[in-house]
C-alpha cells in the first residue's frame, strides 16, 4: 500500500508517524539533550501538566516551549529574575517509535444483531489513524489523517477539523480490546489504519487535532530538524570554532557589554533556530538592550522586551513571529516597542547583523504624534529617524528617502495609502490599539493582512479573550494559520468550550470544554502577554476616587416627574412600542440630569418636526415646555438649575483655591454638555482647552502637549470621552471630573487611566458626579452589578443600543427616588445610616485576577475591572450632612451633595 498520500505521511514513512508536537517545539536535533532539564524547567513542566498555565501566565510569567540552550535568556544582574520562562509539557517531547507492522487483512466491523457482551462504560480509547474509502485495490491511497474514538462498542471517526466522518458499532467487544497500532479495520465503508494511541489528555486538550492546522507552526523547524537527521554532521554550525567563521565576522562583538552591571541581554537562539536562520554560520553575538534605555525601564518592561524579542525572532513558536502585548493601560507598551525596534534595527544574534530595516507602526490618528514624541523622549532625535504621516508629510516622502526607518501612520491613512505602502518592504509591523483588528472582515484588517511582513505585533490595553471568534481573528492576524482554519477552530475549540459553559452541559462536556480552553490558552499564551496595572502601582501617586451623589435642582425634579408621566414612557412600560422608544426616553432623562437647558433645546427642536419618529419624541415632550419659565432662554442658563453643575462649580473653585498649580480634566460623553461646561468656564474666567470628535487629528497632540506643559495657563481640559480618549496621556491634570456616566464602564475606565499613569506627579483625585435618585444612579448600579456587561468592560463600541431591557428593568429605570439620599447605598444592605464614616465590615475577598477568560472562571483583570457592589461597600461612605469631613474638597461641596463614596489607592506612596 502506498502511504505517501496521507498528509501526515507526506514527509516520508521510514519511521512510524511522529506524534504531534505543539508549536514551539520541534523534533529534537541530535545534539540537543532533551533529558537534561534545569530544575526550574522541570518544575514548570509539572505545573504545565497540571494545567496551571493560566496562573503562571497571570503572574506575569512568560511561558515558552523552547528548550533553554546555553546562555539563553540571560539577563545579567539587573536584579529581576525572569522566572517561568520555560514551560514544557511532557507531551511536547517528540518520540520516534519503531516502524509499525502492516497487517494485511482488514476486518469489517458490522452492526451486531444481538448485543450480548457487556461493555464497560469507562473504556474509551483514542487512536490516530489514516483512512481511505474501502476498496479492493492493491495500492491504496490514504485520504487523510483522522482520530478514531472507541467507546464501548461504538466507534467515531473524526477528521482533523473535528468533524465526524464515520460512525459504527462494534461486532464484538473483544475486537475492540485488540485494536492496536498497525491494525486495519473497516468502519462505515472506510478503511482505517491505526497509527498510534492518543492519550485521553491529548484528545481532551485537542492537541491530537492540531496536526492539521496547528502543525504549520512546527513545520518549518521540523523540516530543518529532518534535514539534520538525514545528515546530522553536514550542516551543523560551530560558530565558536575559528575555522567555521566566515571572514568579516571575526571581530564580531556585541554592541553593548553583556557583562556590564544591569545589562539586559536577549535570549540566544537555540540550535533549531540556528539551523533555520543562520545559514551562513555566522558567529552568535549577544543582543544587548541599549543601557541608555535599560536605565529607564521598569522590571515588567524588561520582561516585555524579552518576550517581544523572542516572539518576533520566532524563538517562542518556531517559524512564527507574531506577538500580542496586551498590558493594561499606561504600562508603557510604547516604550517596550521602541526599545525592541531600536535593538533589532542595530543588532542581531547572527554576526551582529541587524534583524530589521524598516518598521511600520499603525495607530489611531490621535496617537500618531504621541508615538513620534515617545521616540524622541526615549531615544532623542538622532538615533532613529521616524516619519509620522500627516497632512504635510505624505507616504511618498518616506518611500523616497533612505533616511527614515520607521513609518508611523493612522489606520485611516493606511487605507488611503495602501498601494504605496505595499511597495515598501517592512520587516516589523506594530498595530497600536490593535483590538480593532478583531473583526477580520473589516477593511483595515484585510489591508494589514495583505502586507507581507511576518513580524507582527498587536498592542492593546484590553484583554483579547472575551469573544472566541474575535480572539481567533487577533491570533490569526499575528500568527496566521496557527490555530488552523476558522472552521476547524470552531469545531475543536469554540464549540466544546461554549457547550461546556451551558448550564445543561454534562460532566464529560464540561471536562472537554475546560481542557480545550486550557490547551488554547497554553498555545496562544506563548505569544500573548498581559500584565495588570498593579505592576506599576508602586511608581504611582495615591489615587482618591469619589462617587458624588448630587441633589437635583427644583426645576430638574419637576421636569423629571413630568417626563416619567409622559405617554411615551407609559407606552414603554407597557411594552407597546417596538421602535426602541425607551432609548429616546433614557436620552431625555440623561440630558435633564446634565442640565435642563439641554432638554429645552431638544423640545424646541422637535416642535416643528413631523416625521413619525419625531412624533413619538414629541409625545414625550408634551406639556414640558410649560414647566420652564415663560421667558426661558437656554443660552442664559443658570447654574442653580442643575444639581451637578452647582457641585462642579464649587469643586472647581476649591481646587483653584487649595491647589492653584494643579489642573482639571473635565469629561463628558456629549458635545452639547461640553458646550455648557465650556460656557461655564468662560463665565468664571477659567482658562480651558478642548478635545472632542471635531478636533482635527493633526491638532490633538498639540492640545495635549499644551495642557501637559507646566507653562500652560489652562486650568481645565474639556474632553469628550468617546472622541479619542484612548491612548492619550493627560498627566498634566491631577483632578478628573466625570460629569456624566456611560453605560459602558470601559469608557470611564479609559478616561481615568489618562491621568493616573507613569509620569504623574500629584495625587490624583477622581470625582464621578451622579444625580441622586435618578437614572444616573441606575446606570451606575448597572455598571457595577450586571454580569452581562462583562463583555462591554473591554469593548468601547458597546452602547446602550446593545443593551436589552426587560419591562421590569425599564420600570426601575423610569422611577425617581425623591426621598432617598442614595439609592445605591440603600441597595447595599449596609446597616449604617450615613451619619459617620462607614466602611462595610464583611470584607469579601476580591478574587485573584486571572487574565485568561477562556477558563471556567470567567474573570476580568482585577485592577481595571469595574467595581462590584460588594467592593463598593468596602469604600468609605457617608452622607452629605456628615459633620466632620476630613477631605477639604468634599467639605466644600457637601451642601449640594446627599452622599459620598470614597476609596484611596496607594495612600502611602511617597513620590
Ligand atoms: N519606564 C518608564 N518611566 C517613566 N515613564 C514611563 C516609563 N514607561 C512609560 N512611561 C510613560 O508612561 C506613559 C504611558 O505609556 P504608554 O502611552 O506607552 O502606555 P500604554 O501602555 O500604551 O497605555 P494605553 O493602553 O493607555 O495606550 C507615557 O507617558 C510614557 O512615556
Ligand atoms: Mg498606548
Amino acid at each position: 500500500m502506498r502511504r505517501s498520500a496521507a498528509p501526515s505521511q507526506l514527509q516520508g514513512n521510514s519511521f512510524k508517524k511522529v506524534k504531534f508536537i505543539p508549536p514551539g517545539r520541534s523534533n529534537p536535533s541530535p545534539d540537543e539533550e532533551i533529558t537534561k532539564m534545569s530544575p526550574d524547567v522541570k518544575l514548570l513542566q509539572v505545573a504545565a501538566n497540571k494545567n496551571t498555565f493560566l496562573q503562571l501566565q497571570n503572574n506575569t510569567q512568560i511561558c515558552s516551549l523552547n528548550l533553554p540552550t546555553d546562555g539563553s535568556a540571560r539577563e545579567i544582574n539587573h536584579g529581576h529574575n525572569y522566572n517561568g520562562k520555560h514551560c514544557l509539557k511532557a507531551s511536547v517531547m517528540a518520540t520516534l517509535d519503531p516502524p509499525h507492522t502492516v497487517h494485511s487483512a482488514p476486518k469489517e466491523i458490522t452492526v451486531p444483531k444481538r448485543q450480548e457482551e457487556e461493555e464497560p462504560d469507562s473504556l474509551v480509547k483514542y487512536f490516530s489513524v489514516v483512512w481511505c474509502k474501502a476498496s479492493k485495490k492493491k495500492h491504496k491511497k490514504w485520504e487523510g489523517d483522522a482520530v478514531l474514538i472507541v467507546k464501548g462498542k461504538s466507534f467515531t471517526l473524526k477528521d482533523l477539523e473535528g468533524k465526524d466522518i464515520g460512525r459504527g458499532l462494534a461486532y464484538k467487544f473483544k475486537e475492540l480490546e485488540k485494536i492496536e497500532e498497525g491494525h486495519r479495520v473497516m468502519i462505515g465503508g472506510k478503511e482505517v489504519e491505526v497509527m498510534g494511541i492518543i492519550s485521553p489528555d491529548d484528545f481532551n486538550s485537542g492537541r491530537c487535532f492540531q496536526l492539521g492546522g496547528g502543525s504549520l507552526a512546527i513545520s518549518s523547524s521540523s523540516q530543518a530538524a529532518k534535514k539534520c537527521f538525514s545528515n546530522p554532521f553536514k550542516s551543523v554550525c560551530k560558530p565558536s570554532s575559528k575555522e567555521n567563521r566566515p571572514n568579516g565576522f571575526q571581530d564580531c562583538k556585541p554592541r553593548h557589554d553583556p557583562h556590564a552591571q544591569n545589562s539586559l541581554v536577549m535570549s540566544r537562539p537555540d540550535n533549531n533556530h540556528q539551523w533555520m536562520f543562520n545559514k551562513s554560520c555566522s558567529p552568535i553575538v549577544d543582543v544587548v538592550i541599549d543601557p541608555y534605555l535599560v536605565y529607564h525601564l521598569r522590571p515588567h518592561q524588561k520582561e516585555g522586551i524579552l518576550f517581544l524579542y523572542e516572539c518576533v525572532m520566532g524563538m517562542r513558536v518556531n517559524g512564527r513571529c507574531g506577538a500580542i502585548l496586551a498590558d493594561e493601560m499606561g504600562l508603557g507598551k510604547t516604550l517596550q516597542c521602541i526599545s525592541l525596534i531600536w535593538t533589532l534595527q542595530c543588532q542581531g544574534p547572527y554576526g551582529g547583523k541587524p534583524v530589521i530595516k524598516k518598521t511600520l507602526i499603525v495607530t489611531p490618528g490621535s496617537l500618531v504624534n504621541n508615538w513620534r514624541k515617545e521616540f524622541q523622549k526615549w531615544l532623542g532625535s538622532e538615533r532613529i529617524k521616524v516619519f509620522p504621516v500627516d497632512q504635510d508629510h505624505k507616504v511618498e516622502e518616506f518611500i523616497k528617502s533612505p533616511f527614515y526607518s520607521v513609518l508611523i501612520i493612522s489606520y485611516e491613512m493606511l487605507l488611503r495609502s495602501l498601494d504605496q505602502i505595499k511597495n515598501v518592504k517592512f520587516d516589523l509591523l506594530i498595530c497600536d490599539e490593535g483590538h480593532r483588528l478583531k473583526n477580520s472582515a473589516i477593511k483595515t484588517t484585510t489591508a494589514l493582512i495583505s502586507l507581507s511582513c511576518e513580524k507582527r505585533i498587536i498592542l492593546t490595553g484590553t484583554p483579547v479573550q472575551n469573544d472566541l471568534q474575535e480572539f481567533f481573528a487577533l491570533i490569526d492576524f499575528v500568527n496566521p494559520g496557527i490555530l488552523g482554519s476558522l472552521s476547524s477552530y470552531r469545531k475543536i475549540y469554540e464549540e466544546p468550550i461554549i457547550l461546556s459553559r451551558q448550564p445543561s452541559a454534562s460532566e464529560e462536556e464540561k471536562e472537554l470544554g475546560e481542557k480545550r480552553a486550557a490547551e488554547l490558552t497554553c498555545l496562544t499564551g506563548l505569544f500573548i502577554l498581559r500584565r495588570t496595572q498593579e505592576v506599576i502601582n508602586k511608581y504611582l501617586p495615591p489615587k482618591i476616587e469619589n462617587v458624588v451623589f448630587c441633589r437635583p435642582g427644583a426645576l430638574q425634579i419637576e421636569l423629571y416627574r413630568k417626563l416619567l408621566n409622559s405617554q411615551a414612557v407609559r407606552f414603554c412600560l407597557q411594552g407597546l412600542l417596538g421602535n426602541s422608544p425607551h432609548l429616546i426616553c433614557i436620552g431625555a432623562l440623561k440630558k435633564l440630569c446634565n442640565h435642563p437647558c439641554l432638554l429645552f433645546n431638544s423640545i424646541k427642536g422637535k416642535e416643528c418636526s413631523s416625521t413619525w419618529d419625531e412624533n413619538e419624541e414629541r409625545s414625550l415632550y408634551e406639556g414640558l415646555v410649560n414647566v420652564f419659565p415663560a421667558d426661558y432662554n437656554p443660552l442664559m442658563f443658570t447654574e442653580e438649575e442643575s444639581g451637578k453643575l452647582q457641585v462642579l462649580l464649587k469643586l472647581l473653585a476649591v481646587i483653584r483655591e487649595l491647589r492653584p498649580t494643579e489642573k482639571v480634566v473635565l469629561v463628558s460623553n456629549y458635545t452639547q454638555t461640553l458646550n455648557i461646561l465650556q460656557e461655564v468656564c468662560r463665565r468664571h474666567g477659567y482658562a480651558f482647552t478642548r478635545l472632542d470628535g471635531q478636533t482635527p487629528v493633526s491638532q490633538r497632540q498639540q492640545i495635549v502637549d499644551g495642557f501637559n506643559s507646566k507653562y500652560s495657563s489652562d486650568f481645565i481640559f474639556l474632553l469628550s470621552s468617546k472622541a479619542g480618549g484612548v491612548g492619550l496621556n493627560l498627566i498634566g491634570g491631577s483632578h478628573l471630573i466625570l460629569y456624566d456616566i456611560d453605560w459602558n464602564p470601559a469608557t470611564d475606565i479609559q478616561a481615568m487611566s489618562r491621568l493616573w499613569r507613569d509620569g504623574q506627579k500629584h495625587p490624583v483625585h477622581i470625582y464621578r458626579l451622579l444625580t441622586t435618585g435618578t437614572i444616573e444612579e441606575k446606570i451606575y448600579q448597572r455598571q457595577i452589578s450586571k454580569q452581562d456587561l462583562s463583555g462591554a468592560v473591554v469593548d468601547l463600541t458597546k452602547t446602550s443600543e446593545h443593551i436589552q431591557f426587560s419591562v421590569e428593568e425599564l420600570k426601575n429605570l423610569f422611577t425617581l427616588h425623591e426621598s432617598s439620599h442614595c439609592v445605591t447605598h440603600d441597595l447595599l444592605d449596609c446597616e449604617c445610616t450615613g451619619d459617620k464614616d462607614h466602611t462595610g465590615d464583611s470584607l469579601e475577598k476580591v478574587p485573584i485576577s486571572r487574565n485568561c477568560q477562556l477558563g471556567p472562571h470567567h474573570q476580568k483583570s482585577s485592577s481595571l475591572k469595574p467595581l462590584s457592589m460588594s467592593q463598593l461597600k468596602q469604600w468609605k461612605h457617608f452622607s452629605g450632612d456628615h459633620l466632620n469631613l476630613t477631605d477639604p474638597f468634599l467639605e466644600r461641596i457637601r451642601e449640594n451633595v446627599s452622599f459620598f463614596f470614597q476609596n484611596i489607592t496607594n495612600q502611602s506612596t511617597v513620590i
